[in-house]
């Protein structure tokens, strides 16, 4: 049986204190083998009914990377023209994507269309299929930052765009991109808090008892 000691608690813990949205990337390039063993991690989230509907797509052709990072650029001045005022003004400062200098690009879809593990858990919340796949993206996300990999969740795309992009089955629902090199700093504190936008709550605030 494997067992876990006070001193691995305590590392685990920074390990979450210490994982962050990465948007800014040093250039050097990540192993070869990088991203293949985040997903072979990734791989042994839990999913219901162990139907392990995530999907993975690499995203190495230039053309392709050229493309999200322009529908970014599109949807991101939609984003901004929702706000008005001061928050506009704030808005427009945030670097939202790393898209241009990460070394990775890592798409991730769930498939909604797959009959492994029997539909079991899916009857009444079919959407349990992509909350199957959020879970393995934050395993990958910890299991990045455990290798001082730093992984930036990118989701102000058009997922229709996204789709004609990679040319993936009609049936794999988009869930997330993902920027994926070595940061260009650590911090214990998210970007956004640091950039004033929003800050980081205590869990009473989102605690109820009954
Ligand atoms: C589903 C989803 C989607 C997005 C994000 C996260 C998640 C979970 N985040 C990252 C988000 O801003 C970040 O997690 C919070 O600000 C907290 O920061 P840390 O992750 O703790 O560094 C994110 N960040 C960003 O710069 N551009 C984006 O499009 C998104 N989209």
């Amino acid at each position: 049986m494997v067992e876990f000691d006070d001193t691995f608690r305590q590392h685990l813990r920074e390990l979450f204190v210490w994982r962050r949205d990465v948007r800014r990337f040093r250039s050097d390039p990540l192993p070869e083998d990088a991203i293949d063993r985040l997903i072979e991690t990734a791989c042994l989230s839990p999913s219901v009914g162990l139907s392990q509907p995530w999907r993975f797509v690499i995203v190495g052709d230039g053309a392709r990377r050229q493309a999200v990072t322009d529908d970014f650029k599109a949807c991101n001045a939609d984003a901004l023209s929702c706000y008005s005022g001061e928050r506009a003004a704030r808005y427009a400062t945030l670097k939202l994507s790393g898209l241009e200098q990460a070394p990775g690009h890592l798409a991730v879809f769930a498939d909604k269309a797959s009959d492994i593990g029997h539909g079991l858990g899916r009857a009444t919340m079919p959407e349990t299929t992509e909350y199957s796949v959020v879970a393995a993206i934050t395993a990958m996300w910890l299991a990045a930052r455990a290798e001082g990999i730093g992984l930036g969740w990118v989701s102000i795309l058009n997922p229709d765009r996204i789709h004609a992009i990679l040319d993936v089955p009609r049936s794999w629902k988009f869930i997330a991109y993902l920027c994926i090199g070595y940061p260009e700093a650590e911090c214990d504190r998210p970007e956004l808090e640091q950039a004033k936008w929003e800050h980081r709550r205590s869990a009473d605030a989102f605690t109820l008892r009954r």
